[in-house]
C-alpha cells in the first residue's frame, strides 16, 4: 500500500526552469499496451528534461509504474500466476484506491512511498520507492487511462502506439531475460490472456489521449515535440503566471 507523510522535503536542488511558480506536480499519464515502449519513452522524456543523471532525491521528474500497484495474489491465484493462468491485465488486478491516494497525494506535495514490483515472484517487494515533492510526474501503465477518476487526474495524456507484433517479440525477450519465464508460458500467457484484455480495456482507452506515440522510444520526433511542450507549459509567462490546480488546467485543450 503506497503511504504518505506530510515531511518537509529535504532537498535544496532548483526546481525546473519556471516551476517555482508552480505548486502542484504536472501529471503526464502513458498508458500503452505491454511491452510498447512506455518506459523507455518516459525515460526519453526524463533524459530530455535533464534529469535522467540526477540523484533521486533531486530530482524534479519522477517516474512511477502502474505494476506497483498489483494487488497481492491470494495462495490459488498465486499457483495460477505461476502456471501464466492469473489475468494481471484485467483491470481488477490492480489496487486503483492505492494508485489513486498516491497520485492524490504526490499532487498535494506530499512524500509518499510507492511499492516496488517484483515480476519473478509475482508480488511486491518489500521495499518501496519514496517520491519526493517533484514538478513532473510520468505515470505509465497498461490501464492508467481506463480508471476514470485517475484519467481525470492526468494533465497530459500520452498513448504509445507500437505494432503488435514487435510488442509481442519484445515481451517474449525481456521476460525470458528480466521475468523468469519459459518462452511456453509466456506465449500461453500472452494468447489467452494479455491480448484479449488488451483488447477489451487498453486499446478503447487510446482515444482519451491527448497525443499518440506511434513506434514508441524510436519516435524521436514525436518525443522532442512533447518535451518542448512540457517546457513551454511549464515556463510561467505573462498570461499563464496563475496558480495551476488539477482541475483548474491552464493547458489549452479541455479533457
Ligand atoms: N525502440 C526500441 N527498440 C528496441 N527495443 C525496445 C525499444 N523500445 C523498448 N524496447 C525494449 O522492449 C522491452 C519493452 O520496452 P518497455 O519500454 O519496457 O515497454 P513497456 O514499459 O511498455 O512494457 C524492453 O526490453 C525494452 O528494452
Ligand atoms: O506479476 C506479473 C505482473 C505483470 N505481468 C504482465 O506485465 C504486463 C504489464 O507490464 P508492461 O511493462 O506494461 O509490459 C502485463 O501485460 C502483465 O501481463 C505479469 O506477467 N506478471
Amino acid at each position: 500500500m503506497a503511504s504518505s507523510r506530510n515531511e518537509p522535503s529535504e532537498r535544496s536542488s532548483p526546481r525546473l526552469n519556471g516551476l517555482d511558480r508552480i505548486p502542484k506536480p504536472f501529471l503526464i499519464g502513458v498508458a500503452g499496451g505491454t511491452a510498447s515502449g512506455k518506459s523507455s519513452v518516459c525515460a526519453k522524456i526524463m533524459d530530455q528534461l535533464g534529469q535522467a543523471g540526477v540523484d533521486h532525491r533531486q530530482r524534479q521528474v519522477v517516474i512511477i509504474s502502474q505494476d506497483a500497484f498489483y494487488k497481492n495474489l491470494t495462495p490459488d491465484q498465486d499457483i495460477k500466476a505461476k502456471r501464466g493462468e492469473f489475468n494481471f491485465d484485467h483491470p481488477e488486478a490492480f489496487d486503483f484506491d492505492g494508485m489513486a491516494q498516491a497520485l492524490k497525494d504526490i499532487a498535494a506535495g506530499k512524500i509518499v512511498e510507492i511499492p516496488e514490483y517484483d515480476y519473478v515472484n509475482n508480488c511486491r517487494k518489500d521495499s518501496g520507492m519514496k517520491i519526493y515533492p517533484v514538478d513532473v510526474v510520468l505515470f505509465e501503465g497498461i490501464l492508467v487511462f481506463y480508471f476514470k477518476e485517475l484519467r481525470e487526474m492526468f494533465h497530459m495524456k500520452l498513448f504509445v502506439d507500437t505494432d503488435p507484433d514487435t510488442r509481442l517479440s519484445r515481451r517474449v525477450l525481456r521476460d525470458i531475460k528480466e521475468r523468469g519465464r519459459t518462452l511456453e508460458k509466456i506465449l500461453h500467457q500472452y494468447t489467452t490472456l494479455v491480448k484479449p484484455a488488451f483488447e477489451e480495456f487498453c486499446l478503447p482507452t487510446k482515444k482519451y489521449a491527448d497525443v499518440i506515440i506511434p513506434r514508441g522510444a524510436d519516435n524521436t520526433v514525436a518525443i522532442d515535440l512533447i518535451v518542448q511542450h512540457i517546457q513551454e507549459l511549464l515556463r510561467p509567462t505573462k498570461t499563464n503566471k496563475r496558480t495551476r490546480h488539477n482541475s483548474d488546467s491552464f493547458v489549452g485543450r479541455p479533457h
